[in-house]
């Protein structure tokens, strides 16, 4: 029997009803690129595993990245995600060894100009789908970045709800020394996430890279932890703080914020005045209320 099999079998016969975790078990072994584990109840961790080649960002990961968070955002046993790196650092950002598509659409011999154009723009829709899966799905997405995160990892945190890093993590928007403006979605959040649109163009302009107190300074991460096994305990912990919360209410969150972050003050009230008029009809209110006055922990049914 397959490792595959084994492991399916050890999720389905420990509670036979929880299909839902032994398909993810058989998912996330199914990934080239990611590896998907369920450290703490509700809480999944997503690690970018490509560790010999530093995490760079393949063909294969930008399609699976972009899975990986569809799937998430319809698993009711995933409450919250934390993203991190395998191996030595958090990701090179894109791989240069893998732009053969890019050049096999610059180069057909059957494409006009107009043609081409279209062609990459289809292309670099698809690479921007799967980094806005990760604001598209409504759990929190919590980033923990050790040592360097490059060009398309900025990209990719930018999109994170919470981004940790530890004491020795450096950031740097690479793009323009590769001879390119970043197109997936470092120049659209990046500027929204600091606050501070020169100090963005900064960054963004010179590739110059910033280290881990600057980033906190900035408002880029929130907290510095000293190395990387401190970075992940605290992401983990701060995952299983916000997991035992109400799903509806966590979730309601998250969209209401990414939504207000794109529009007026006003048309973010209309839009969690029309969210909340059916939240408000759910379970977790009455039960969270009455938790509070008899000192109980609240326990929410699955979302
Ligand atoms: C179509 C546009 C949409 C997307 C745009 C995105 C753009 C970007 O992301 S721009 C940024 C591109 N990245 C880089 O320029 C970083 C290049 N790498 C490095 O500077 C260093 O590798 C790094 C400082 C990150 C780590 O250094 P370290 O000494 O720890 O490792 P190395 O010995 O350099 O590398 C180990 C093996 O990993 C391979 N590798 C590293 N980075 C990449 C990469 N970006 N793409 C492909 N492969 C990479 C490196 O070749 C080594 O492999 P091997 O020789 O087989 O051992």
């Amino acid at each position: 029997m397959n490792s595959v099999t084994n492991q399916i079998l050890k999720v389905f016969n420990k509670n036979p009803a929880n299909i839902s975790l032994a398909l993810r078990a058989m998912s996330s072994t199914a990934y080239s690129t990611l590896k998907v584990t369920t450290p703490k109840e509700c809480v999944v961790h997503v690690e970018i595993n490509r560790p010999e080649k530093r995490n760079a960002m393949n063909g294969a990961f930008f399609k699976e990245i972009g899975e990986c968070f569809q799937k998430l955002a319809d698993d009711a046993e995933c409450r919250v995600v934390v993203l991190s790196g395998a191996g030595k650092i958090f990701t090179a950002g894109l791989d240069l060894t893998d732009l053969g598509a890019v050049i096999a659409i610059r180069e057909h011999p059957d494409y006009d100009t107009g043609r081409r154009a279209f062609k990459l723009r289809q292309f670099l829709t698809e690479w921007q789908r799967s980094f806005s899966a990760i604001e598209k799905c409504n759990k929190p997405v919590i980033a923990a970045v050790h040592s360097a995160c490059v060009g398309g990892g900025v990209d990719l945190t930018s999109a994170c709800d919470i981004r940790y890093c530890s004491e020795d993590a450096w950031f740097q928007i690479k793009e323009v020394d590769l001879g390119l403006a970043a197109d997936l979605g470092t120049l659209q959040r990046f500027p929204k996430v600091i606050g501070n649109d020169s100090y963005a163009r900064e960054l963004a302009f010179t590739a110059r890279k910033f280290y881990a107190t600057e980033a906190k300074q900035m408002g880029f991460v929130s907290r510095v932890l000293p190395d990387h096994t401190s970075l992940l305990e605290a992401a983990l912990d701060t995952a299983a703080l916000i997991a035992s919360k109400s799903p509806v209410a966590v979730q309601g969150t998250k969209v209401s914020m990414v939504y207000s972050r794109d529009h007026t003050v006003q048309e973010g009230l209309e839009h969690i005045g029309i969210w909340n008029q059916a939240m408000l009809q759910s379970t977790d209110m009455m039960e969270a209320a009455v938790a509070q006055m008899q000192k109980k922990e609240a326990k929410f049914s699955k979302l």
